[in-house]
Parts: C-alpha cells; sequence; structure tokens
C-alpha cells in the first residue's frame, strides 16, 4: 500500500509531466497484465474440472445445427428425464440470434441441467468463430463436469439421431472448397508448389447446410418430363449389378439446359429430396479451381448422391465478354491442357487453371467415384464442347423452355390450392411450401393435383400465416384456366411467373384480372432492357473500336519514330565513314585541306559553282534539319518526306566532308558536289 502511494503521490505534486505520464503507462500496464493474468488462471483453473468436446463446423455430421439439436435433446431426453427449460430457452435464442461477436469473438453461455443421478451436471457452450483464409468456419465446445466421457458419448448419440431424424426431411449441400490463397495470406503461390502439403486442406467438400426439400409436385414441366426423369434416376441406383456384370462404369449424366428460370436447379433439389440423396455441387469456374483439385473433388463424393456442375459453359467462356473475338466454344484439349499459356489464365490471374481435358478426365477417369449422378446445367449448350455431352458423360438430355400455357395453370393451382385442401392445412406455398416426400402423378395430371394427394410430412419450420382466400375446387380451376390463358405461349420464364404470382399472393381473383396488364408492362420492361443493353453493347463496342484505332494510330507513330531514328543513324554514320575517308585521303594534301577551308569560309572569293556548292556551315544546317526532322514524338509523314527531300537535295551537294582548321585546330564539316572527277587527286586539289 506504502509502495503503491509512494508511486502515486508525485503524481499530485508539481513533478515533471514525462514522468507522469511514464508511470501511469506503467501502472496501468501493470494493472492490465494482472487482471489478464487472473482470468486466464481463474479459466484455466475452471477448465481443469471440465470435460470438453469439440466441434467444428466443417466436420460432418458434427456441425453446429446437429448441436444445436444435441443441446437441445439434452434438455428434452438425455440426460435430463425431467425437462428443465432454461437450456432450451438460450439455444432457441442462439438459433434467433444465430450471431457472433465481432471479430472473431466469442460468447460464453453456461447452463445446469439436472442429470440421471443426483448431482447437477454443469454444461458449457461455447461458440467460437475463426477467420481463415478461405472464410470463417465455426467451432462448439462443449464442456461438462464430469469423471469421464460417458455423459459426451450419449449426448453425441443423441444428438445424432435427433439429426437423422430431422435430416429425413431435408437435402444436404455440400461445396466445393477450391485452393485459394488470401492477400493476406502468408504463402504465395510458389510455397504452395514448394510445399504441396500446404494444399491438404483444399479440394475439399465443405457442408454448406441443409434445406428442406422440395416436393416433386411443385415442380410443373410439361407433362411427364419429371417422371422420365425421376424414373430414369431410380432406375440407374437400382443397376449396379447390372453395369457391373457389363462392365460398363457406373455413372449416369443428365444435362439440363436451357433459359434461365426455367426449373433446372430446382428439379435438381426437388431429385434429391424424391431420391434422398445429397448434393455436391462444383463451381468450375470458382477461383483456384484446377485439374487436379477437380480429380480430388470427383474421387472423393460418396457413391449415392447428386453431383452437380452448375453453368457449364461459364467455365470456359468467362472472358467471352471481354474477348470479342472469342466464339463462346471452350478452348479445345489440346490447347487448353497447357493451361499456363490460355489466354483464360493471361487475363484472369485467380489461380484457376482449370483445362477442358482436366474436367473430362475427372468427369469419367480412373479416379472418378461411381454411383453418383451427374447433373450438369447450362444456359447455352452450343458453347459446350461435344466432348463434354457426349453419351457416356452426359446420359440425358432436357431442355427447359419459357412457360407454355400449360404450366403457367399448374404454377398457380401450386400457389393457389382449392378449399379442400387449404382446410385440411395441407396447402400448397411458394417454392419453399410444405415439405416432405411426395409421389409424382403420372402422365398429364396437373402438378397442384399430385400435390393434393401427396402425402406431405409436417413441416418443423413456422409457416407464414399468409390470409389465402379459401376458394372452390372448381373456382380454382376456373381462375387457373383464365389465368394460362392470358400467359403467352413461351414467352415469359416460369421464374417470372412465380415473381408476379408471389406479388399476389393473398389475391387470387385480382392476380388473374391484372394478368393481362402485367404481360404488356412485362413485355415493354424487357423490349426497355433490351433496348438498354443493345446501347450499351453499341457504346462498348464503338469505345472498344475508338481504343484500338488510338492504340494502332500510337504504335505506327511509334514505328515511323524508330525508323526515322534509324535512319538519321544511318546518316551519320555515312558522314562519319565519309570524314574518316577524307581525313584518310587528305593528310598529305595539307595545302589542299587548306585551300578547301579558305573556300568555306565567308570572307574567301568564291569558289568554282560546280566544285564547291555548299558551305560548312549550309551543310551543318542541312544535318540540323534532319535531325530535327526525325527527332520528337510529334513526327508526321510530312516530315519525314521533307527529310527525304533534303536528303534528296543535298545529295548534288556530294560527299560531306570532315576538314581540320590547320590554324585553329577545330574539325569543319565541308560539302562537295560528287562531281565527275576522274580521280581523286582531282578532288583534292580543288
Ligand atoms: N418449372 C418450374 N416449376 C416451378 N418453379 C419454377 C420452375 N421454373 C422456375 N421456377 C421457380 O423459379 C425460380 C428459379 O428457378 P431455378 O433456379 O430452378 O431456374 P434455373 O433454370 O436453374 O435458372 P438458371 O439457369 O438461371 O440457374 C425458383 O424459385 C423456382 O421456384
Amino acid at each position: 500500500m506504502q509502495a503503491i502511494k509512494n508511486l502515486l503521490s508525485p503524481l499530485s505534486g508539481n513533478s515533471n509531466p514525462i514522468q507522469d505520464t511514464l508511470k501511469l503507462v506503467v501502472i496501468g500496464g501493470t494493472v492490465e497484465t494482472a487482471r489478464r493474468a487472473s482470468v486466464s488462471a481463474w479459466n484455466g483453473f475452471i477448465d481443469s474440472f471440465f470435460l470438453t468436446a469439440h466441434f467444428s463446423q466443417e466436420d460432418y455430421p458434427y456441425d453446429c445445427r446437429e448441436f444445436d439439436i444435441t443441446t437441445r435433446s439434452v434438455n428434452r431426453h438425455g440426460l435430463t428425464q425431467k425437462t428443465s427449460g432454461d437450456l432450451e430457452e438460450e439455444n432457441e435464442d442462439d438459433e434467433e440470434s444465430a450471431e457472433f461477436s465481432q471479430g472473431g469473438g466469442r460468447k460464453r453461455k453456461v447452463a445446469i441441467v439436472p442429470s440421471m443421478g443426483k448431482s447437477a451436471i454443469i454444461l458449457r457452450i461455447t461458440r467460437t468463430k475463426r477467420f481463415q483464409d478461405y472464410g470463417s468456419c465455426a467451432e462448439l465446445k462443449i464442456s461438462v463436469v464430469a469423471r469421464n466421457n460417458d455423459i459426451l458419448k450419449r449426448l453425441v448419440l443423441e444428438a445424432k439421431r435427433e439429426y437423422e431424424k430431422d435430416a429425413e426431411h431435408r437435402v444436404h449441400i455440400f461445396m466445393a472448397d477450391t485452393y485459394v490463397i488470401h492477400p493476406s495470406s502468408p504463402w504465395s503461390n510458389a510455397d504452395m508448389l514448394l510445399f504441396p502439403y500446404l494444399l491438404s486442406t483444399y479440394g475439399c467438400w465443405r457442408w454448406n447446410g441443409a434445406r428442406q426439400k422440395r416436393p416433386m409436385s411443385s415442380i410443373v414441366l410439361e407433362p411427364g418430363v419429371k417422371d422420365m426423369i425421376l424414373a430414369d434416376c431410380k432406375d440407374f441406383l437400382a443397376s449396379e449389378d447390372w453395369y457391373a456384370e457389363r462392365g460398363i462404369p457406373f455413372r449416369r449424366g443428365y444435362l439440363l439446359h436451357g433459359v434461365p428460370g426455367s426449373g433446372k436447379t430446382s428439379l435438381i433439389h426437388s431429385l434429391a429430396g424424391e431420391l434422398g440423396l445429397d448434393i455436391y455441387v462444383v463451381s468450375l469456374s470458382s477461383k483456384g479451381m484446377s485439374d487436379n483439385t477437380l480429380t480430388t473433388l470427383m474421387g472423393n463424393v460418396p457413391s449415392r448422391c447428386i453431383l452437380l456442375l452448375e453453368d457449364l459453359d461459364a467455365a470456359f467462356t468467362r472472358g467471352i465478354s471481354r474477348d470479342e473475338t472469342s466464339t463462346g466454344t471452350p478452348l479445345s484439349s489440346s490447347s487448353s491442357s497447357s493451361s499456363s499459356s490460355s489466354p483464360k489464365n493471361k487475363d484472369d490471374n485467380d489461380g484457376s487453371t482449370l483445362s477442358l481435358s482436366g474436367l473430362l478426365n475427372s468427369l469419367d477417369g480412373v479416379a472418378a467415384a461411381e454411383g453418383r449422378l451427374l447433373f450438369a446445367t447450362t444456359n447455352h449448350i452450343e458453347r459446350l464442347d461435344p466432348a463434354l455431352s457426349r453419351p457416356g458423360r452426359m446420359d440425358v438430355w432436357v431442355n427447359f423452355k419459357h412457360a407454355t400455357k400449360w404450366q403457367a395453370e399448374g404454377i398457380f393451382k401450386c400457389f393457389f390450392p382449392a378449399r379442400t385442401n387449404a382446410a385440411a392445412g395441407t396447402s400448397a406455398s411458394q417454392s419453399g411450401g410444405p415439405t416432405g416426400s411426395s409421389t409424382s402423378a403420372a402422365g398429364a395430371k396437373h402438378p397442384a393435383d399430385a400435390m393434393s394427394s401427396a402425402n406431405l410430412a409436417e413441416s418443423k419450420r413456422k409457416r407464414a400465416a399468409h390470409a389465402i382466400p379459401a376458394l372452390s375446387e372448381e373456382e380454382i380451376s376456373d381462375l387457373a384456366k383464365r389465368f394460362g390463358d392470358a400467359i403467352p405461349e413461351n414467352e415469359l420464364s416460369v421464374a417470372a411467373l412465380q415473381g408476379y404470382l408471389l406479388k399476389n399472393k393473398t389475391r387470387p381473383r385480382e392476380c388473374v384480372d391484372e394478368v393481362a396488364a402485367w404481360v404488356v408492362s412485362e413485355r415493354e420492361t424487357r423490349e426497355k432492357m433490351k433496348k438498354e443493353k443493345e446501347e450499351r453493347e453499341a457504346k462498348e463496342k464503338k469505345e472498344a473500336e475508338e481504343k484500338a484505332k488510338k492504340e494502332k494510330e500510337e504504335k505506327a507513330t511509334k514505328e515511323k519514330a524508330e525508323k526515322k531514328e534509324a535512319r538519321v543513324k544511318a546518316k551519320r554514320n555515312a558522314l562519319r565513314e565519309a570524314s574518316k575517308a577524307s581525313a584518310a585521303a587528305s593528310p598529305t594534301e595539307s595545302g589542299s585541306s587548306t585551300a578547301i577551308e579558305g573556300n568555306s569560309s565567308d570572307s574567301a572569293p568564291e569558289t568554282p559553282a560546280d566544285s564547291l556548292t555548299l558551305s560548312s556551315s549550309e551543310a551543318g544546317t542541312s544535318a540540323s534539319e534532319s535531325e530535327n526532322a526525325s527527332g520528337g514524338d510529334a513526327d508526321t509523314e510530312e516530315s519525314v518526306t521533307s527529310e527525304e527531300e533534303s536528303d534528296k537535295a543535298a545529295k548534288p551537294a556530294g560527299l560531306v566532308v570532315s576538314v581540320v582548321d590547320a590554324a585553329t585546330g577545330k574539325e569543319k564539316w565541308v560539302a562537295v558536289r560528287a562531281q565527275p572527277l576522274s580521280d581523286r587527286a582531282s578532288a583534292v586539289a580543288l
């Protein structure tokens, strides 16, 4: 105490302010360090009583969602026998807020739950969020005060049971995790090549959540299409032995192509729910996707699943908007196999080095998994390489078009079920409607009818309380017919129709009354957008052309300047050579040299016109003109011409020789006309 007083006392006196500040800093630092040390020691002490299980979000099935259930299951059945209620509420709160403290901080929750025995179990749940190079990852820690880990084991098993029960109504989605070096990462590409083990965590599948199953009946396609695909999938999954007996690789590919918003992705989601398969999604154009990564990913999918390659064309045609000459056709295997030299890689330095041959190999190479259903979607089938879509890789092709009248009618019925269904609480909501399996109606039976007969499992989600008027079956049929009639055939996407119906989800009658006006406005909007797009494209094209023209001009000017410079250089060399030659010839003729020099001076009497036409100063002027003409960026064609002309003009002047003034010792340039002198001696005599 006395020491602290001594330490603080000078602060109140009239001591040096710098010293006081330093003291304050030292005191503050000491107090904070002591606080942290004590907190850490206390946590360590408490932790020593806990048995802790760590669960990472990346670990399937021990993901956070499962453990949300876990914690509930602890409350409901597992360890408690009686419901306490507290933990349930806490975890509900968790789920709703579902937030982590900023900057990767953590939140702690401690709940005391009555145990099966007499003593209480202290359960501590800690959620943390780690930020990694390729995203963030949540981690869950469950700690209990116990002598052994039996409780934790039971907890996990209980959670697993609950989780699997819940999973029956869900489709699990896994995303391909590709290798990406974050800008802030200390590792460079070179490091990765040198130490491949650094990549070991990439090219793997990451659980991305579980979505409610979508009933097949909510997908409205042309009659028979859904049933054909579903039957084909089922038949394939049941034919493993048949394939094995014939030595055919046990794989099947489906290519869904067509206009955007026509239900390709929705159908796959629905099929996954119907067949009870998980979906593994690969985006071929994602950063860091390479042949090796894709092969690893394809080899790691489970035997029974749906492998989805979205926007198949995008992987090889990303540069299409930038490359005017591109036809959109993917690079050929030979050209694209040398990934580093492909245009794509030059343009996009994002570490993506996927080649067509790499993709083909990963689809049906020796390392490719068997038993999976491959679904590929594209909006531009014409851009696909034939090798990619050939049978064996893509066995079934389905074309998705804009909505027909039949589809419009069907989707209307999905949105507005008849009174009987609504009363029974089985009303179909929009795309994310009630969940569960349903048996598709065969043939041309309307989807809404199929839905009404479907045995929908009870949804656990909260239902939106939309006040949808309950209309009779006849009225709904009539409205649906009118709605279908008002929709133009093959002009609007089903997604657009869905958007319109969503806007009117509680007004079926008005929805039909106003649909004609909506179609008109939709057409106008599309026209406007088309026009704007054309204008934008024309503008971009014009700008690109202007830029190209400018670049061409600059290049030409530069080339000319270089040529001129080279010519001037050559001329200088020629002059130098000439002067050397003259110097070599003149030493013995000093008198003549003097004579020439005398002739070149202003005061000298005029020399014979035919022997000496230019004075040294004139020759210098000519040379300097040539230099001026060649120098500078503003050189033009005219300047070249004038220079050439001046060259021509200078030619009759003959040799330009260097002479040395004997008196001053200075070198002078003298031009001498090239006259028909018979020999050098006579020229020198001049
Ligand atoms: N045939 C359909 N039946 C029911 N709903 C549909 C249909 N087509 C589209 N939709 C609805 O439109 C939305 C977009 O559909 P989806 O994503 O399946 O289209 P897509 O063909 O995969 O589009 P893109 O090619 O742009 O990926 C979804 O919400 C879906 O509910």
